[in-house]
């Protein structure tokens, strides 16, 4: 079988033996797997290592934000672990972006790169706050746009704005949708939230989906229905 799941599982635990446990019950063609904040600075380069060791198509997601310098560097790094694609903000802005395309040119890496537009835990009355007086749908569209002109594979947003940008932006560009809620799950914060089934007919390229698996009764057997769902 291939590595072909289009459900990356979000790795959000607290420790590397509680994640170790829930790698230990999957395979690399159930699903990609996603390592964020909370898991990577507990556990480190060496636990992404692992997985990228045992076959796992790894995201690191670690959203860089920060001076092109700074963030090139550290994609350059990203690259050098082998993960298969790792994220800056697109609000970082153009140069920044295109600084970390460039370093991944210079070393023949084939990463994909991609950039968050607006969080799916935003909704319009949260850009609001932060100055920015537009629908999430226009935001999206707006850094979306930006995040390609840059060099950028795909970029982070939600399902809901996933028609849009494949009509905008074309059927190549990878669209990585996280806020997915099976019907009647509980949106915990996120605020932007599409089914599984949703998603996909919307364009999404992956879903990650993370307590909607992680926290189950069953992880496995969930996620055995979600890729059953999203496949017929
Ligand atoms: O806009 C974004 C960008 C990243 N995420 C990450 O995805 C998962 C979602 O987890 P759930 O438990 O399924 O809500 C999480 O790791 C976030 O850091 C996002 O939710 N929204």
């Amino acid at each position: 079988m291939n590595n072909d799941s289009k459900v990356i599982v979000a790795l959000d635990y607290n420790s590397a033996a509680s994640a170790q446990k829930f790698v230990d019950s999957v395979s690399p063609e159930l699903c990609k797997l996603k390592v964020g904040k909370e898991l990577f600075t507990q556990s480190g380069p060496e636990f992404v290592s692992g997985l990228v060791g045992r076959g796992y198509d790894v995201f690191l997601d670690l959203k860089y934000h920060d001076i092109p310098n700074t963030v090139a560097k550290a994609v350059r790094v990203a690259a050098d672990m082998g993960v298969w694609m790792t994220d800056v903000h697109a609000s970082g802005g153009r140069r920044m972006m295109e600084d970390a395309r460039e370093v991944l040119e210079q070393t023949n890496s084939n990463m994909l790169l991609i950039a968050v537009t607006v969080l799916t835990s935003f909704a319009e009355e949260d850009l609001a706050e932060i100055g920015i007086q537009c629908s999430p749908e226009e935001q999206v569209l707006r850094l979306a746009s930006l995040a390609q002109s840059s060099g950028m594979d795909g970029v982070v947003c939600s399902a809901m704005e996933a028609q849009g940008l494949r009509r905008a932006l074309g059927e190549t560009f990878t669209l990585v949708t996280p806020g997915i809620r099976p019907a009647a799950a509980a949106g915990d914060d996120q605020r932007r939230v599409v089914t599984p089934t949703d998603a996909i007919a919307n364009g999404s390229s992956y879903l990650v989906i993370g307590r909607p698996i992680t926290q189950a009764s069953d992880p496995v057997a969930t996620l055995l229905a979600i890729n059953s769902e999203i496949s017929t």
